[in-house]
């Protein structure tokens, strides 16, 4: 078995067996210093203070096993981020959208005039199953290269009932032939084509008794979402959604909240959702119903940022008592990118979410909102050994407050104990 040793870290984040990080609590990220961090096969078998090496390597039949050292001597080692929201499988960009943007249409403005989801929509149906891998596979690494160890991927952009499954089988074979941990969502209330444009209930009972159950039949979905919002989809049909997708073991993630008070927050926790997410719109009454919940809530500034709507209320969140998580939001529209690096600097900027908040949200929380707490996002021993290691810096507080990196600040990233980006390449 292939064991890799850490040593001279000068700081590891996450040391501690966590499975979620809650008000006062994600003020603390768990930091060691001067540490050492031992991986054997996929999983952490050991970590702790320098001084203690030499006992815990006597533990260890060393002549049995090939050892590889990286010197992490003035690095930061953290437990990868988990990526808890994207929808990475589309065709196409919508720069053309941008420029409208600028030129000051809404998204909602944008999206009635046929761009938007839709227009994505067009793209992907004329695009081929292994034109979309590609294309996919491709941001899986880019992400990767940023440190990203667990990615959700939604479908959304398919519609139809082929075109919503071809994009699953598009993530299934990502879970096949990457060492990333990924989890699939079927989003298929995402937009109302125009072809249901006068008989809405005909598309939420192609949903319900065709595109559930053909995607749960083949294995394709771990969770179902609903964008629950002003001209997308009503609280009631969010929950005519939820239901069916219950009845076939589909637990719920959705977007909430992002353009109106919608009743998304609501509706998601009645249905016991395991993430409610976006989030601009919240005000007390939801996080009352937040608080009573085990919901993560999960807030994608980057969307809030591209967009230029308000960001949610993170800090009253917290203050309150709640747990947060943020993600990428990666998609064409809403959020062209996957630098969960950036997202950390717009969490401290923009949510006034302290460092240590932040990490905790992309990494331990991340993984909660895909329910992979029990084997992610901390660095505990038995949990998998998905963790990446900076290039040399000051301290933690390095990587929020240096926005605009690329994925440079990342020196070395390692999934399921085996080492795929070095010297700043991706390569699986
Ligand atoms: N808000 C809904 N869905 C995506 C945007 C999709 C798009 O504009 O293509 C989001 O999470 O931001
Ligand atoms: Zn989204």
């Amino acid at each position: 078995m292939s064991l890799i040793l850490i040593k001279n870290i000068k700081t590891l984040l996450q040391a501690r067996d966590i499975s979620y990080a809650a008000g006062q609590k994600m003020r603390d990220i768990g930091a060691l210093d001067d540490a050492f961090l031992l991986i054997e096969g996929e999983k952490i078998a050991d970590f702790g203070a320098m001084a203690d090496l030499p006992q815990a390597l006597a533990k260890l039949n060393l002549t049995e096993k090939a050892l590889t050292e990286i010197d992490a001597t003035g690095r930061v080692v953290s437990p990868c981020f988990a990526d808890s929201h994207t929808h990475i499988v589309y065709a196409g960009s919508r720069e053309n959208e941008f420029v409208d943007k600028i030129k000051g249409l809404s998204y909602e403005e944008i999206a009635k005039r046929g761009g938007g989801i839709l227009n994505s929509a067009k793209r992907l149906q004329a695009a081929t199953e292994d034109e979309l891998y590609q294309a996919a596979l491709g941001r899986v690494k880019e992400m990767v290269g940023y440190g990203i160890g667990a990615i959700e991927i939604k479908s959304g952009y398919g519609l139809t009932v082929a075109d919503e499954l071809k994009m699953l089988r598009v993530v299934k074979r990502l879970k096949q032939n990457t060492p990333v941990t990924i989890k699939s969502t079927l989003l298929a209330a995402h937009a109302l084509p125009e072809s249901y444009r006068n008989r809405r209930e005909d598309f939420i009972s192609l949903i319900i008794n065709e595109m559930i159950p053909q995607a749960v039949a083949e294995g394709l979905a771990d969770y179902c979402d609903v964008f629950c919002d002003k001209g997308f989809f009503t609280v009631e049909e969010t929950a005519q959604i939820l239901e069916a997708g219950a009845r076939y073991g589909l637990k719920p993630k959705i977007h909430a909240n992002e353009l109106d008070f919608s009743g998304g927050i609501q509706v998601g926790v009645a249905h016991k959702a395991i993430s409610v997410d976006h989030l601009e719109c919240t005000g007390d009454e939801e996080i009352e119903v937040l608080m009573e919940s085990h919901t993560m809530p999960t807030l994608l500034p980057s969307t809030a940022f591209f967009l230029r709507i308000p960001y949610p209320p993170a800090r009253q969140m917290i203050d309150s008592g709640l747990p947060v998580a943020v993600a990428t939001d990666y998609n064409p529209g809403s959020s062209p990118s996957g630098n969960m690096l950036f997202v950390l600097s717009l969490a401290c900027l923009y949510l006034k979410m302290l460092p240590e908040e932040a990490l905790n949200a992309a990494t331990i929380n991340g993984a909660r909102a895909l329910e992979l707490e029990s084997s992610l996002g901390s660095i505990s021993k038995g949990k998998i050994a998905n963790i990446f290691i900076t290039n040399p810096i000051s301290s933690y507080t390095f990587i929020p407050y240096s926005f605009g990196q690329g994925g440079q600040l990342i020196d070395t990233v390692i999934l399921r104990g085996q080492i795929v980006k070095k010297s700043g390449v991706v390569s699986f």
